[in-house]
């Protein structure tokens, strides 16, 4: 994304210590794998943005994808769910496999692949449609069976929203805060009951009071779903995530390990520069 801030200016709180307020750790070594990346490489056109992406994210779980503007976050992201399909320019190479299924190969259906895999964008988007309808859309279009009434209040009361609408289903989503909107999103995304939820720097239009909601919500939802986020905000990653991948420029992944190790003792000293602030 391009709209987005320089992580070394305001987020990048040099003074700071950014293990504040770090979430528990999980001991995540009895966790299965979901998402498996070997030697994952991007182009456009020309121009490589990954380089020989390769780790294992645990099930269950929050990852931070972290890293400067560019280095390929969000490509990385909609690797996981062939979104870079819809970019003409676009190159996959590598291996990209969720439970052991390479998402890339010739049988893979892309669309069934997104119920699986579900994502939240930077900017709430939710469709000119009542609250209702929009949690509904994916269950509608995917010809998903069952008490879409009841899914939609199990959704809504998941994204910890159903208190605020559900009394006011009918009205446009549109209608709703910035942070309703994007947890209603997150209810849209929950729905059809995806495996992993991907989310592309989900707070970084919000307000403080909103982004603590989503933010509460993420650790949440990694009880039943594994999340996958992208954020500029290292606090952020400290705090809500149990994994963390350091991307740097160029789109090479540098470190990937425990949120903690990442923080309080990094292998890499390019790693500790970035998330002192002493970016070079
Ligand atoms: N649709 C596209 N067409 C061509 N190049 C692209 C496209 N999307 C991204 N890129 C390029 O790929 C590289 C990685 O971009 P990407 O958006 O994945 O980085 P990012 O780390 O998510 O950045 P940000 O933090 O600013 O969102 C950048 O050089 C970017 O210009």
């Amino acid at each position: 994304m391009n709209n987005t801030q320089d992580p070394t200016t305001d987020d990048m709180l040099i003074e700071t210590d950014v293990t504040d307020g770090m979430s528990e750790s999980l001991d995540l070594t009895d966790r299965d794998t979901i998402v498996r990346s070997r030697n994952v490489n991007v182009w456009y056109g020309s121009d490589q943005a990954l380089h020989d992406i390769t780790m294992d994210i645990p099930e269950n779980s929050v990852t931070a994808m972290v890293g400067p503007s560019g280095c390929g976050k969000s490509t990385f992201l909609r690797c996981i769910n062939r979104m870079n399909d819809l970019i003409d320019s676009a190159r996959v190479e590598g291996e990209l496999s969720i439970r052991g299924k390479n998402v890339y190969d010739d049988d893979v259906d892309p669309v069934a692949l997104r119920r699986r895999v579900g994502m939240v964008f930077q900017k709430p988007n939710p469709f000119p449609k009542s609250i209702y309808d929009n949690v509904a859309y994916g269950l509608n279009i995917q010809n998903i069976e069952g008490d879409h009434d009841e899914i939609v209040e199990r959704s809504l009361k998941r994204a910890a929203l159903w208190d605020e609408v559900k009394d006011r289903l009918d009205e446009s989503g549109l209608e709703l805060s910035g942070g309703q909107q994007q947890r209603l999103c997150i209810a849209r995304a929950i729905a059809p009951d995806p495996e992993v939820i991907l989310m592309d720097e989900p707070a970084s239009a919000l307000d403080p009071v909103a982004t603590s909601q989503i933010e509460d919500l993420v650790e949440e939802l990694a009880e039943d779903y594994t999340v996958i986020i992208v954020t500029h905000n290292m606090q952020q990653a400290a705090r809500i995530s149990d994994k963390t991948a350091v991307f740097l420029t160029g789109g090479e992944l540098v470190e990937f390990d425990d949120t903690q190790k990442i923080f309080e003792n990094p292998e890499s000293q390019r790693v500790e520069d970035y998330i002192t602030g002493k970016f070079g």
